[in-house]
């Protein structure tokens, strides 16, 4: 697979490896990754009547080198404007001495209309913010809006958090190398790479693997022999069922998306658990979903007694207070003995349920880690994160990658940090960060939408953490697919066209 995200230490040590394991020596590598920025220039932006390298002081400089080389040979007009000289010995030093351009002073660069800038200032050595001459550099590209080609990362970008150290270039194409790095999926880094072009540059994926990345680029490929698909005497119970618990009588509709999320997602049975007085709205609006009613912890096990659910979400318009707590720490308690409920495989605790614990987070966290506790995840948005996280919110010397991991290792839970970069990170230190959304999906309910799907899912048995990085990614497409125009009601039928390529993909995974 190639989704794994490798950070600028694990690059640094896939190119150590690379070189010590085979032919390739780092100028090798250097020249490999020249030679595939210089393609996307040709292949892109053939009129182009100038084009500019911006090399700086340590190896991305060196790439620059090496894409003003093949460039100059090709005929092209190029200059090389360098914010100092490579280290001696260095395969930067190298990469200019192959190099027949002689470097202009970055401090001078300048740039007319048609011309294409070429970004190799800094990569994955990024150490402070952008300052002086490159800063003014990238100034000057953006205001005369001029294509740039960014190597390995648009400078002033960190590839690590996707943060951006002070000023960054804004590019049109990014070319990376090997594997993608966090920062190409974070924002507000991804915004700042245009389209990402991975290349080759003979780093194998032997070398990959032995890195042990922990993060990956949330794509099917990573869940898929997990995505359930029913099997032939499936009956609807053998499908999962889910719960889903409602607010009082002005606030149903965010569970009844849930629920239909749910079943769209494939659970056979999906129940709206009501409180009495909101039985007449949920009844009114409900069809093939189910309703109960679930005034009090009895109800509860009634119905789990009854029932045997598989997955509950609660949270969605649910209100935040003492019943919520209540709620949400039975059901972590659902595989304590003695406990009246049956045995439960997963529960989503979303919204309202998040916020209920802004006080009590470490009861939250204890329940959660009891021994045989149903799988818990939950969907905090960056607000919601906060009050459950304050410390991890706030520290600006993390990313949202190494935050989600670390409340997920703190909560004993899935968390899928959402946001339009939205991190799914579990506590034994998986996490995928989430890169096929659009701006559609920022519409009231949707939230319930994306905690119906990973409960459907949950309740099909798919494991926690491959069940919520699949309903986000899902989420998402359905989103993106739609497009303009799109409301929460319309996630769920949406959905259907992106499930059905997901079965047809999985039976087609070799002994899956
Ligand atoms: N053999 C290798 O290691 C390979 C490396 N590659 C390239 O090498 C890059 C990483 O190279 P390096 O580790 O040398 O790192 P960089 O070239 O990104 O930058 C390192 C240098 O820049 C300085 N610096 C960092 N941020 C600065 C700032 N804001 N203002 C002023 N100076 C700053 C550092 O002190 C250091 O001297 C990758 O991004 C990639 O482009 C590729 O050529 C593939 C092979
Ligand atoms: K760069």
């Amino acid at each position: 697979m190639s989704d794994e995200l490798l950070t600028s230490v694990e690059m640094g040590e896939a190119d150590r490896m690379a070189i010590a394991s085979g032919p390739v020596a780092g100028i090798g590598l250097m020249r490999r990754a020249g030679e595939a920025v210089a393609a996307e220039v040709f292949n892109r932006y053939p009129e182009a009547t100038h084009v500019h390298v911006l090399c700086g002081p340590g190896n991305n400089g060196g790439d620059g080198y090496v894409v003003a080389r093949i460039l100059a040979d090709s005929g092209v007009a190029t200059t090389i404007w360098a914010s100092a000289a490579p280290r001696p010995e260095s395969d930067a030093a190298l990469a200019a001495a192959e190099c027949p351009i002689a470097p202009r002073p970055l401090s001078g660069f300048e740039a007319g209309p048609g011309s294409i800038v070429v970004d190799a200032l800094y990569g994955a050595g990024l150490s402070k913010p952008l300052s002086g001459d490159a800063a003014r550099a990238a100034d000057i590209a953006s205001n005369r809006r001029l294509p740039v080609i960014a190597v390995d990362l648009p400078s002033g970008v960190s590839g690590d958090s996707g943060k951006v150290l002070g000023i960054a270039f804004t590019a049109a194409v990014t070319v990376t190398f090997a594997r993608k790095k966090p920062g190409h999926l974070l924002l507000p880094g991804r915004e700042r790479c245009g389209e990402i072009v991975l290349a080759d540059i003979g780093i194998g994926d032997d070398i990959i693997a032995r890195l042990r990345s922990r993060a990956f680029e949330n794509r099917p490929a990573r869940w898929l022999r997990d995505f359930p698909i029913p099997a032939v005497d499936a009956h609807k119970y053998k499908r999962g069922h889910v719960g889903v618990f409602s607010g009082g009588p002005s606030a149903t509709g965010a569970a009844r998306l849930s629920a239909l999320a749910a079943a769209r997602s494939g659970a056979g049975a999906v129940t709206v658990l009501s409180p009495g007085n909101a039985m007449q709205v949920n009844a009114a609006h409900l069809t093939s979903i189910m309703l109960r009613k679930a005034d009090d912890l009895a109800d509860i096990e009634e119905f789990a007694g009854e029932r045997r659910p598989s997955a509950f979400v609660l949270g969605p318009g649910f209100g935040v207070g003492e019943k919520t707590r209540t709620f949400g720490l039975a059901l972590l308690a659902a595989g304590q003995p003695r406990n009246a409920a049956a045995q439960v495989d997963g529960l989503v605790f979303d919204a309202d349920a998040i916020t209920s614990f802004r006080e009590a987070q470490d009861v939250l966290f204890e329940a959660a880690r009891r021994q045989n506790a149903p799988a818990l995840v939950m969907t905090p948005h960056e607000g919601e994160f906060a009050r459950l996280f304050p410390d991890m919110a706030g520290d600006d010397a993390s990313s949202k990658l190494d935050k989600a991991r670390a409340a997920a290792a703190r909560a004993n839970a899935i968390i899928v940090y959402k946001g339009a970069d939205t991190v799914i990170a579990a506590p034994d230190g998986r996490a995928a960060i989430n890169a096929n959304g659009a701006a559609w999906l920022a519409t009231a309910g949707s939230g319930d939408v994306l905690s119906g799907i990973s409960a459907g899912l949950m309740a099909q048995a798919m494991p926690a953490f491959e069940a919520a990085c699949a309903a986000v990614w899902i989420h998402a497409e359905a989103g993106s697919r739609f497009g303009p125009g799109l409301i929460a009601e319309d996630l769920p039928l949406a959905l259907v066209p992106v499930l059905r390529e997901l079965v047809e993909a999985r039976r087609k995974v070799p002994n899956g």
